[in-house]
């Protein structure tokens, strides 16, 4: 780590408090053997929830991707729970009312904080609308762990920029329950980070996001790889 400082975090690998699960009965919780400051210890880096959230268009894949793939060159251990993947397989029995979005987001939550746990810096791309539903998310973690990223583009520039053609085919009525058009979005009250994705390059962005990530020391100034 930075200047042989040592990486003080809160190990989660403990059981988690309180009735989680009110239907399970004989299920005992298992200690890890290896547990979140040891990986941290040997990466060199803590790990961090990286929570994108907007519009559909609004530029979270892409953000997601390309902070995604710096850091990665930096060495340093990453991934991308992307909402169009994830529909492909964890989230394939969901659809899009407000109930299968709140599960969405509550399975995201969970799976981002296993990623957490395993020293990963995980960057989690999904529109994520309700704001009750991102304050569950966040709340599973400590408040050092979650990056709240509000991809601000205006709804006119993602609907100009139809990369999927989805808005044509909401306002055509032919998708219900599109958020923006006819399912809401509410916006975060106070972000970690709101970027204006809408107008400034990506290069741009990314490096707002780096530089987020180094202040907060999510990551060290410079960081060698393991050879
Ligand atoms: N009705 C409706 N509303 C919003 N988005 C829709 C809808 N139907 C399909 N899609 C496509 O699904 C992607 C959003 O999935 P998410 O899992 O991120 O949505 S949510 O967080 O549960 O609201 C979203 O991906 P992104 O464009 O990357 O945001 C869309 O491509
Ligand atoms: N600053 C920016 N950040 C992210 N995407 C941008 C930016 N400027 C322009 N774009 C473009 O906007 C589109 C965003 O699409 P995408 O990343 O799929 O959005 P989302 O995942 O929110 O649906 C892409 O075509 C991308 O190239």
């Amino acid at each position: 780590m930075e200047n042989g400082s040592p990486i003080n975090i809160k190990t989660m690998s403990s059981a988690p408090q309180g009735d989680t699960n009110p239907k399970g009965t004989n299920i005992v919780w298992h200690e890890a053997s290896v547990d979140r400051q040891s990986r941290a210890q040997q990466r060199g880096h803590r790990s961090a929830i990286l929570w994108f959230t907007g519009l559909s268009g609004s530029g979270k894949s892409t953000l997601a991707n390309a902070v995604n793939a710096a850091l990665f060159e930096q060495g340093l251990a990453t991934y991308v729970l992307d909402g169009d993947n994830i529909r492909h397989s964890l989230c394939k029995d969901l659809g899009f009312s407000d109930s299968d979005r709140e599960e969405n987001i509550r399975r995201i939550g969970e799976v981002a904080k296993l990623f957490l746990d395993a020293g990963v810096i995980v960057l989690t791309a999904f529109v994520s609308p309700f704001r009750a539903d991102r304050d569950k998310a966040r709340k599973l973690v400590d408040v050092d762990d979650f990056i709240e990223i509000h991809c601000a583009a205006d709804l006119s520039i993602c609907e100009e920029r139809d990369t999927k053609g989805l808005y044509a085919k909401a306002r055509a009525g032919e998708i219900k329950d599109f958020t923006g058009i006819s399912s809401p979005y509410e916006e975060p009250a106070s972000p970690e980070l709101k970027i204006n994705t809408g107008e400034q390059s990506l290069d741009s962005c990314v490096e707002i996001v780096l530089k987020t990530l180094l202040n907060r020391k999510v990551i060290p100034a410079k960081h060698q790889p393991v050879s």
